[in-house]
């Protein structure tokens, strides 16, 4: 077998043993495992079901005895790509081997176009696939690889610390601190020590000297939530920080200076608060250098399914688990209008899971207010299902914008391609259920392709 593949220009590896091809399985990266089913110390099914998890893109091939039927299906049962009859002969070992080579490209394509389905619904934590969303990513990649200062409004809730961090994330900063500082959670009197630092007696139990948050992110990015709660004075020295990076700690006067990128935020109108006189007009502006509006959930509900997943996966992490949404959640979750946004979404999911018996996250565990909005019929959660609806039964983004769903059915088309119209196989490799693959099939027209 050696020889006639090497012919036809593979690179081949041989083991004799279990043992041996651990060693080489460890020290190389392979395409193709090609085995017999008995080997001296173990079998290539226990070989295959070890390599599977840390390895899924290998394709397996089993040698099998002639005749035995019931070790071969049992080798394909257990996700091998095919498998040979002894004897073996030269043509028929190279068509397995081309077509699975061929099934390895796809299957490496394929995890690429995942990957990039993937990256386009996310930046560091932060999903969203609607046009809103799309919006503050382009905005987070433009500010990301300059200094400058950005002002993040939105209501609370709405994920402006998430952005905060992914600005810092796609800077050149990543590797440097990032500090983030609530300025509503600290008394002002504490709060300009807390960032300024202070110098040993700078006040009554100041027993020794202290740095402050700019000098703490010195190199990398300061956050400062709830920046309209800071009073005139502190206002004042920020100003001053903010125009040459330089400030005086409590009880200095050796002025420091620092290379800080500043993020601030707010869920007020901080353009109000300049017109009221309650915040200074020429700190506003140094602040909002550039301005990002995070939007609120009622502005992009049809993240609303993308969102719950994320989420449903975070509080599944934490608590080790497995969560899953029961038959209908989805939808009636998307008819709530969530006031206190991705925070109230994420704090009724995580509460329904504590609630659950296993691993079902149910509606009756939802709080009250999240039922009753859905039960007394807003109109969007009575409304008879429409197709696309009845999808989100089973976990589907029945949102998706229409670039989207045409990733989404090639990926399905390649997948189903791949796996030679394999429904199980297709949808293992697209690590989506076997039901949400038949909606998915239905709704793209797509069962033509499958066998
Ligand atoms: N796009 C997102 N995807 C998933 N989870 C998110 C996203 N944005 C925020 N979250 C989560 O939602 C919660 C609220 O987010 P965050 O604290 O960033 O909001 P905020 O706007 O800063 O709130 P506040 O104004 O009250 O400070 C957090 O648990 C955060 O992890």
């Amino acid at each position: 077998m050696k020889l006639t593949l090497e012919k036809e220009g593979y690179r081949i590896a041989e083991a004799s043993d279990g043992k041996t091809a651990r060693v080489l399985f460890e020290e190389e990266t392979f395409d193709i495992v090609l085995s017999d089913i008995l080997l001296p110390d173990t079998t290539g099914i226990k070989l295959m079901e070890e390599w599977k998890e840390s390895s899924p893109g290998v394709c397996y091939i089993l040698c099998t005895a002639y005749g035995d039927v019931e070790d071969a299906v049992n080798a394909m049962k257990l996700g091998a790509f095919d498998y040979l009859t002894k004897p073996i002969k030269a043509d028929e070992l190279k068509v397995v081997i081309e077509r699975a080579v061929e099934w390895v490209r796809l299957n490496k394509e394929n995890q690429y176009l995942k990957k990039v389905f993937a990256d386009q619904r996310q930046l560091h934590g932060m999903a969203g696939a609607s046009t809103a969303m799309k919006r503050v990513f382009d905005m987070v990649h433009k500010v990301a690889s300059q200094p400058i200062t950005v002002l993040l409004q939105g209501e609370s809730g709405t994920g402006k610390s998430r952005c905060a961090q992914a600005i810092h994330l796609e800077s050149d900063r990543k590797n440097r601190p990032y500090v983030e500082v609530n300025c509503a959670a600290i008394p002002d009197q504490l709060l300009e020590s807390e960032l300024f630092g202070f110098t040993k007696g700078a006040f009554t139990g100041a027993t020794r000297a202290q740095k402050g948050k700019f000098e703490a992110a010195d190199g990398g990015t300061l956050f400062l939530d709830e920046i309209a709660e800071i009073s005139p004075g502190l206002q004042a020295k920020l100003l001053q920080v903010t125009q040459d990076k330089t400030f005086y700690p409590l009880g200095s006067n050796e002025q420091k200076k620092v290379d800080v990128r500043l993020i601030a935020a707010t869920n007020r109108d901080l353009w109000e608060m300049v017109q009221e006189g309650t915040f200074r007009e020429d700190l506003y502006y140094r602040l909002n250098i550039i301005g990002i509006n995070i939007p609120s959930l009622r502005e992009r509900a049809e993240d609303l399914p993308l969102l719950i997943d994320q989420l449903t996966e975070e509080v599944s992490r934490e608590h080790n688990s497995n969560y899953e949404l029961e038959a209908g959640l989805m939808k009636k979750l998307s008819a709530y209008s969530w006031p206190g946004n991705i925070r109230e979404l994420y704090n009724a999911i995580a509460r329904a899971a504590v609630l659950s018996e296993g691993t079902t996250l149910r509606f009756t565990d939802f709080p009250k207010e999240v039922r009753e909005a859905t039960e007394g019929g807003d109109g969007r959660g009575e409304a008879e299902p429409s197709e696309e609806q009845a999808g989100t039964e089973l976990g589907d983004d029945y949102s998706l914008t229409n670039e989207l769903q045409n990733y989404e059915q090639s990926a399905i088309e390649e997948a189903l391609r791949q796996s030679l119209g394999n429904q199980a196989q297709a949808a293992e490799l697209l690590g989506i259920s076997r039901q949400s693959l038949l909606y998915k099939v239905r709704k793209y027209g797509l069962q033509g392709q499958s066998v």
